[in-house]
């Protein structure tokens, strides 16, 4: 059967703005599922046009004070959405809770906000993103079965990221990463509201129980949930 393919409006982000550095984390083993997800064919950032062009527009504002943005995450299929519910529901499998979720009981994690049945990923206007200093540094690999430490830890201890410090690492379910928690506060504070203020004024909303989670509004397409696979081939024009 062949596979579904994006609108023509859905776009590579490298095709709008290069200088946005890509780690998709669902392509790779480190993340909360601890594998590769389904439907990540290639680590790339496909959103629809409007979405990629207003990321074009916080990505001026943020260059222009030497930063760059970082996105971990954009367009998600609803067979990932898929995977993580499946993952969410085997509680034999803690893999990677000492990392992502160490005080987080897993059968919470959809009810407190950190994972969405119906993702607004699916949807192709929402990302998760940070903000890293420029000149940016390389991350380090991550190697499967590496020892994992809390990802609320200090920075220096914490997975290392090549980002600024917001406090907690990507896809951390806790209530410190929520974006405005009172326990943040100083650098950590300070970046997150410089990445909530250039996202805000370039057109995108917060999920207020994830710094890195935004969504561009008015979205072009509220309420369809798209399944084609994250991969150029995706985005061929044709019939
Ligand atoms: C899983 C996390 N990166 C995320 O995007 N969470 C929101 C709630 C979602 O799944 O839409
Ligand atoms: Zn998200």
């Amino acid at each position: 059967k062949p596979e579904p393919r994006a609108p023509k409006d859905f776009v590579a982000l490298r095709t709008v703005d290069p200088t946005i550095i890509q780690e998709i984390r669902y392509f790779t083993p480190h993340n909360f599922v601890g594998r590769r997800i389904d439907g990540y064919d290639q680590p790339i950032c496909i959103l629809t046009r409007p979405a990629a062009e207003a990321l074009h527009t916080a990505q001026r504002a943020l260059l222009r004070r030497g930063y760059t943005l970082k996105v971990y995450d954009c367009y998600r299929p609803q067979r990932a959405v898929n995977h993580f519910v499946r993952w969410a529901k085997d509680l034999d499998d803690q893999a990677t809770k000492s990392e992502f979720y160490p005080n987080v009981d897993k059968t919470r994690l959809f009810e407190d906000g950190y994972i969405a049945e119906k993702s607004g990923h699916s949807r192709g206007s929402t990302m998760d993103l940070t903000i890293v200093k420029l000149p940016a540094r390389p991350t380090r690999p991550y190697h499967p079965g590496q020892p994992l430490v809390p990802c609320f830890a200090p920075k220096d201890e914490r997975f290392p990221d090549n980002s600024v410090d917001m406090g907690t690492g990507f896809d951390c379910f806790d209530t410190l990463a929520h974006t405005l928690d009172p326990r943040i506060q100083g650098e950590q504070r300070a970046n997150r509201l410089l990445l909530k203020n250039t996202m805000e004024g370039a057109g995108f909303v917060n999920l207020a129980e994830e710094w890195w989670h935004y969504t561009y509004e008015p979205e072009p397409y509220p309420d369809t949930y798209f399944d084609f696979p994250v991969s150029c081939r995706s985005l061929i024009k044709g019939d």
